[in-house]
């Protein structure tokens, strides 16, 4: 039996710009999923205790075929599923083990469909805890391509690298379509995050600003545009000005809403943030609800999120300098 944990991430900059080759700076924080992986004799029996959304708890096993018997949706036990049973697969491929039977289970303390790379982290993990259990040790960079094929492929071919290689990686990353890097000397940020308890989806959102950016050239300079934030903020980033790094993370805000990713309540999460004086404040991840991001050192922002209207949970998000590990 291995347990392994990937942890999740908010996007500094250049979330959906980054689908098109644009620069984006995601960074790791210190919420994990865990993953423990036992060899068993056959198929694959998954666990997951926590696929929870909207307040509710499910439990489900399966062989990929079977569905569980319960009252969710079933698009969501099927990419719950599809998530783990390709993360079993690149193991089984990668520890040259075809036949090898799992049980799973998985456990984790990151909002599912929230912006803050639950998936990834969940395939991350899984990844490293089921080819350990076949006694193969793979490099992080090999867990991180990996787990791209597996997002890539449970998400209709609509993924960036950027959120696999951050979890695998751990720390401030920089991805630029192939191009993936840790970046130095990045061991603190003062992140703040804002939950509204919803979700959006990922694969929908993609596909709205890809039609935008093929409808509009505006939109494409638009989505340019993110690229040049993500260019000058990263010039910043090593300096430690928070004040210029906030502006640029407003300004980031402002262009993903107006390529409609944003919505009332990750608005108003973003305005109560800046009303309190936090540097700056963006959505982060795919978008549509779920959470915000804001830059500040003081509990202000933290308080004035406590008391918005919308916003389910806050809390204080260290960036996590380690990636993937055994636990
Ligand atoms: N702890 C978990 N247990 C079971 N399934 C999980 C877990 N964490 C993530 N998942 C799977 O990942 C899906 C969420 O992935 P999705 O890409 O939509 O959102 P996200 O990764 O949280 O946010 P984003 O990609 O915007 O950063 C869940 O619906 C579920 O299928
Ligand atoms: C919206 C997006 O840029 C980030 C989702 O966390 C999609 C991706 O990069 O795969
Ligand atoms: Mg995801």
């Amino acid at each position: 039996m291995v347990t392994s944990s990937a942890p999740g991430k908010v996007y500094l900059f250049g979330e959906h710009a980054v689908v098109y080759g644009e620069p984006a700076v995601p960074c790791a924080i210190e919420r994990r999923v865990h993953v423990t992986a036992t060899e068993i004799d056959e198929g694959l029996r998954i666990h997951a205790n926590d696929l929870q959304l909207d307040g509710f708890t499910v439990e489900y096993s399966g062989d990929g075929e079977s569905h569980p018997d319960v009252d969710v949706a079933e698009s969501l036990v099927e990419a719950g599923m599809g998530y783990v049973n390709e993360a079993v697969a690149q193991a089984r491929d990668a520890a040259d083990a075809p036949e090898a039977g799992f049980e799973i289970s998985v456990e984790g303390d990151i909002p599912l469909g929230a912006g803050l790379g639950s998936s990834a982290a969940l395939v991350v993990a899984a990844i490293d805890a089921a080819t350990r259990e076949l006694g193969v040790e793979l490099p992080a960079s090999e867990i991180a391509d990996r787990a791209y094929q597996v997002e890539h492929e449970v998400q209709d071919g609509q993924a960036s690298r950027a959120d696999t290689f951050c979890s695998a990686m751990g720390g401030a990353v920089r991805v630029e379509g192939d191009d993936c890097r840790r970046l130095d000397g990045i061991d603190t940020l003062p992140f703040v995050i804002g939950y509204d308890g919803g979700a959006g989806d990922t694969g929908a959102l993609v596909a709205g600003v890809r039609d935008l950016r093929g409808k509009y050239g505006f939109a494409a300079d638009t989505v340019t545009a993110i690229g040049d934030i993500v260019r000058e903020g990263e010039a910043v980033l090593g300096t430690g000005d928070y004040e210029r790094l906030g502006e640029l993370m407003d300004f980031n805000h402002g262009l993903l809403s107006a390529l409609g990713v944003s919505s009332r309540s990750l608005d108003s999460m973003v305005w109560a943030a800046r009303d309190a004086d936090a540097h700056g404040a963006k959505l982060t991840g795919a978008g549509g609800g779920g959470c915000i991001v804001a830059l500040d050192e003081t509990d202000d922002a933290l308080t004035a999120l406590k008391y918005t209207p919308g916003c389910e949970d806050v809390f204080r998000a260290e960036l996590d300098t380690d990636g993937v590990r055994q636990e």
